[in-house]
This record gives C-alpha cells, structure tokens and sequence, in this order.
C-alpha cells in the first residue's frame, strides 16, 4: 500500500477546494462551540470557568484519545442554558459553514448532554432549530437534526430521551429526521442499543451511528446488522476487517470521515497515514466532515485543505468526496438534483 506523501497545495488547488460546493453529514453542534462564546455565554450566565482566558481554555485542547476529548466536551456544554446561547451557538457555526461554501448541514445534538443538567429538552430544540430555520428562509442553506443517543448512557436512558422529544416532533417535521449514537465507544458497542433502534426505524427516523471510530470493525459490522444503519460516522477501523470493507463497497454505505477529528484524537499519528485516499480509491463511499470543528482546528475547508495535501488527492477525487457528501445526505431528492448540479458546474468550469 503506497503511503504518498505531504505535498504542498497550490494557490490554485487552495481556491478550489475552497470555493467547491460542499455537504456537511458528521458535525456535534456542541463540538462547535469556540471558546471566544464558550467564555461569553458563562459570563452571560454567571458560571465560574476553570480557565482564566480563552488561549487557556484553547491550550488545554491537547487530547490524546476519544474520552480525553469527550471529558472537556461535556464540561464546555455547561455553559448551554438558554434558548439564545443554543441559538447563537448553531448561528455561529452556520457563518463558519456557509464560509466554507457548505450548502447542506446534518447536524448531531446530544439532549441527554443537556437534560442531565437540568434544561428542559424544549430549549435545546427550540434554540437550534431557530437558527437553522433562519439560515434556511435568509440564505438557502438546508439542515437536518440528528438526535443522538450518548452512548455511555443506559438504552433505558436512550428510551427516556426519545419519549421526551417525540411530543416535539410534529414541531420539527421540518428539520429532525434522524436518529444517531455517538460518546465513548469502547465497551459501549451497537448491540446496547438494538432495541431502541428499532424503534426510531419503526417511527420512520432515518439512523446513523459512530462506529469504527476508536472501536473495532465488529462495531462497524454491528451498527449495520444490528442497527441497520443508513451511515456509519467515522468507520475509519473497518479497514481491519478486508471483508468488512468489501460488504461496504457493494452496499455503497457512506462513511462520514473526520480527518482533523482523528488526527487530534490520535486516531492517527500523522495525516499522511490516514486512510481515507487508501478507502476512496478502493470505491468506498467515504465523505469528508469536521466532527467538532471548534475542538479540532478546523470547519470544513480546513478538512479538505488537510487531507488534500498529505494524500495528494487529485481534483478529481477532491470532487468524488463532494459527490459522494451529497449522494449519502438526506436532502430530498429535489434537493440532491440541484447540489448535484451546482457541483457538477463548478467542477466543469475549473477542470
Ligand atoms: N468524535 C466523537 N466521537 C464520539 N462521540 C462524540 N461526540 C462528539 N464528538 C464525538
Ligand atoms: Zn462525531
């Protein structure tokens, strides 16, 4: 297996991926929380931090696994009390997306992150999809909410959770469709939550999970035959199992990769060692997103720009990852034809 190496991306390279129509399928909304307005909402809300600036809060992003990251993750959402903090958090990242000319978002929240606490899941939903709603009628820029399940949490807990937003759902049609997991991965695998999986497939919600992101690929294989995932997010591990990825391939199930993501989890040592060249040339859908984009260094431009340069992805592969976000979205399929058009054009008109 040839590893290429880094090579530097040209004024020109830099433009196209930046301008290239783009879906976004993996993003915590809490994971996009700077701490610029992780500082402000606690000021806002009279919550003492454990940090005396923003740079040493940002310099404490050094994590050296999944869990390292989730234990700050968790701590930083504390500062999520009101309608307008949920609010202007989604706002905030839609700004960053829509520089990144991100067209379509799928965006993951965690309730139970929130209930635990004491706020009302009304708040959660009602602040997000605010914004989301706003971005639609202002700029045209769709979404779709994921309510994902902790993972680290009981099923009964999953159970709960989905009891207390199913009343919400007939305010949301528009924009909560899907169902996901995501938390710690070890220890916690897909059959945990085979039950209330199948109920979300009963009450018609499209599901997605992390699996193979720490994991094993039995994880992966787990959350397809147990789960009966629609995604799998990350499943970058199935790569241990050739005939796991073979079964990927033949079902052209999209794996939703988060390069930075794996790089600062030490999922990887190095992002010339990543594998997403290695899965995309084999013929798996692989799409590339940011995860937690304020944790990580980087939206989704930064993502592209990195994997690009120390794959050397060709433009065309830089376009067949851009294909592949919008064929694995859930957008309607009116939707799907337009981006598809807007990519096909823009990838002609700079051949
Ligand atoms: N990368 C990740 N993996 C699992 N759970 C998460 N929650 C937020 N980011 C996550
Ligand atoms: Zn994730």
């Amino acid at each position: 297996m040839n590893t290429p190496a880094n090579v530097p991306l040209t004024d020109a390279m830099r433009s196209f991926i930046e301008g290239l129509p783009k879906t976004e399928l993996h993003l915590h909304i809490e994971g996009t929380l700077e701490p610029e307005l992780l500082f402000a909402l606690a000021q806002r809300n009279k919550i003492a931090l454990p940090y005396d600036s923003v740079e040493s809060l940002r310099a404490a992003y050094a994590f050296t696994d999944l869990q390292s990251f989730l234990d700050l993750y968790y701590a930083g959402a504390n500062v999520l009390r009101t309608e307008q903090d949920f609010y202007d958090m989604t706002a905030a990242y839609i700004a960053q997306a829509r520089a990144d000319q991100v067209r379509h978002a799928e965006i993951f929240f965690d309730p139970q992150t929130h209930t635990e606490r004491g706020i009302a899941i009304e708040v959660v939903f009602a602040g997000i999809a605010c914004a989301l709603r706003q971005a639609r009628d202002d700029h045209g820029f769709t979404s779709v909410m994921i309510m994902s399940f902790l993972r680290h949490l009981s099923e009964e807990d999953a159970f709960v959770t989905l009891e207390q937003a199913l009343p919400l759902r007939k305010d949301y049609a528009d924009l909560w469709t899907g169902i996901g997991l995501d938390s710690s991965e070890r220890g916690n695998p897909p059959e945990k939550f085979q039950r209330v999986f199948a109920r979300c497939r009963e009450l018609g919600f499209r599901v997605v999970a992390h699996a193979g992101e720490e994991g094993p690929a039995a994880y992966v294989s787990d959350a397809l035959d147990l789960l009966q995932v629609e995604r799998v997010d990350h499943g970058v591990c199935s790569e241990e199992d050739p005939a796991l990825i073979e079964r990927l391939i033949a079902l052209r199930m999209p794996l939703t990769v988060c390069p930075l993501s794996n790089l600062k989890l030490c999922v990887v040592d190095d992002m010339a060692q990543h594998n997403l060249a290695r899965l995309l040339r084999a013929g798996v859908a692989v799409t590339v997103n940011s995860d937690d984009p304020a944790y990580f260094g980087g939206y989704m431009n930064a993502n592209y720009l990195a994997v690009a340069s120390a794959l050397a992805l060709s433009r065309e592969e830089i376009v067949q990852l851009a294909r592949n976000g919008i064929a694995a979205s859930f957008i309607s399929v009116t939707g799907k034809k337009k981006l598809e058009m807007e990519l096909e054009q823009y990838a002609a008109a700079h051949a």
